[in-house]
């Protein structure tokens, strides 16, 4: 099962994204409408919401006023916390059910306005941004769905800046224009990497990068940064550290387009550990290579994790290569064109001979 986030600010349009993925055959999980089902007459959720805003929050059918608590929750972050913490447990528990009921060739995309909010990004496979500036969308959830503005400004104030968001998220769709072109990326999205990566997954087929150098890439930092903090979710205490480690990680560096990340464990029995905790994962073991060494799914983002204990001597030079390199302008020529030779062992050689020297 591939697992998406999808998210985006209040009225960035997640659902022209969402009627596209489901045209597609991807199980949409919705928040909102799974925050409706916890409150309806009768639930627990609507007698919890009443015990801490007031009776008032229900109309005289019995049913939740939603205009009024949003009223009220929205006046100040510690009103909207307590709405929260109500909600979100009985949300969570609900969400879990339906990811549980997905089939395991499923596609499945959560679409949830607050998962940066939440912490959540590093628990999804993918991380797609529905990405309007906050300008339009208060405009057209004014004019197109009616909201007082005063509301739709409160929510937005409760909600991640699109700064915060950005960085979080694996790809962007803007939605900024109209809404055909976004319909056709979001088409495009799902032939070219959706599916490839969950048909990858299922079946355990890494995605070995191509070794040709190309212009060093400035998102590589902050790819590397998405993709530590899904290891980080996957290993919890297991790693001491994880880092962005080779080419990728030599700021202004022609590389090949593969981010090399390295995860220190205490010692080699938890080596193993955290083979069996990423493979679980998805990571796919690299057989062919000397040291434990996995390959990510994702046909966009080819990632190589190589796994080393705290004592082995190998797992220091990885660390000092960035700063040796950088500091070494002839160095950093000689690096490019091993890197051009693309052969990784005859690389590796190079970085230990060069850390060696520079740490003596
Ligand atoms: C307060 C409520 C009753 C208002 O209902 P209303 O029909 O006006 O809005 P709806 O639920 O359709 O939400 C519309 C949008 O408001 C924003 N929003 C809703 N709740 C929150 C929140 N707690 N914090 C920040 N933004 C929120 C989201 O962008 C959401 O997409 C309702 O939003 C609610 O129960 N919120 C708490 C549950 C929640 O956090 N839902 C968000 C996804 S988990
Ligand atoms: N490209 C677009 N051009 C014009 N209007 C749009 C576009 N995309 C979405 N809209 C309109 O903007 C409003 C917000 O879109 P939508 O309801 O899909 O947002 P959402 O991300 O689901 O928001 P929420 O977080 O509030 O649930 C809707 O009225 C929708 O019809």
């Amino acid at each position: 099962m591939l697992m998406v986030g999808l998210t985006g600010g209040i009225g960035a349009g997640k659902s022209t994204v969402t009627a596209v993925l489901a045209e597609a055959g991807a199980v949409i999980v919705d928040a909102d409408r799974i925050a409706r089902e916890i409150v309806e007459p009768g639930t627990p959720g609507l007698a919890m919401l009443v015990a801490e805003f007031g009776d008032d929050i229900v109309g005289p059918d019995g049913a939740l006023d939603r205009a009024a608590l949003a009223a009220r929750a929205f006046v100040d972050a510690e009103r909207t916390a307590a709405l929260n913490a109500i909600t979100h447990p009985l949300i969570g528990e609900r969400t879990a059910e339906l990811f549980g009921s997905a089939p395991e060739d499923a596609i499945v995309v959560h679409d949830m306005p607050l998962l940066v909010e939440g912490g959540m990004t590093p628990a999804y496979h993918l991380v797609i941004l529905v990405d309007t500036p906050a300008e339009i969308r208060l405009r057209r959830l004014v004019e197109q769905r009616g909201m007082p503005e005063d509301d739709a400004r409160a929510r937005m104030s409760r909600q991640a800046t699109d700064e915060a968001r950005r960085a979080e998220a694996d790809v962007l769709i803007d939605n900024s224009g109209d809404r055909e072109p976004v319909r056709e990326i979001v088409r495009m999205l799902v032939e070219l990497r959706l599916r490839p990566f969950e048909h990858n997954l299922r079946t355990g087929t890494p995605v070995v990068g191509d070794r040709t150098v190309v212009p060093f890439r400035p998102e590589w930092a902050a790819e590397a940064a998405r993709a530590t903090a899904r290891l980080r979710h996957v290993l919890g205490d297991v790693a001491t550290r994880i880092d962005h480690v080779g080419p990728t990680a030599v700021d202004g560096l022609d590389a090949p387009d593969i981010v090399d990340l390295q995860v220190t464990v205490p010692n080699e029995a938890t080596v193993e550990r955290a083979l069996a905790l990423l493979t679980g994962a998805g990571y796919v073991r690299d057989r062919s290579a000397e040291r434990p060494l996995l390959h990510w799914c994702d046909p966009a983002r080819p990632l190589e994790v190589s796994i080393l204990a705290e004592d082995d001597p190998e797992h220091e030079f990885a660390l000092l290569i960035a700063e040796a390199i950088g500091s070494d302008p002839s160095a950093r020529v000689e690096y490019s064109e091993i890197l051009r030779r693309a052969d990784r062992e005859e690389t590796r050689e190079w970085e230990r001979t060069l850390c060696e020297a520079s740490d003596s």
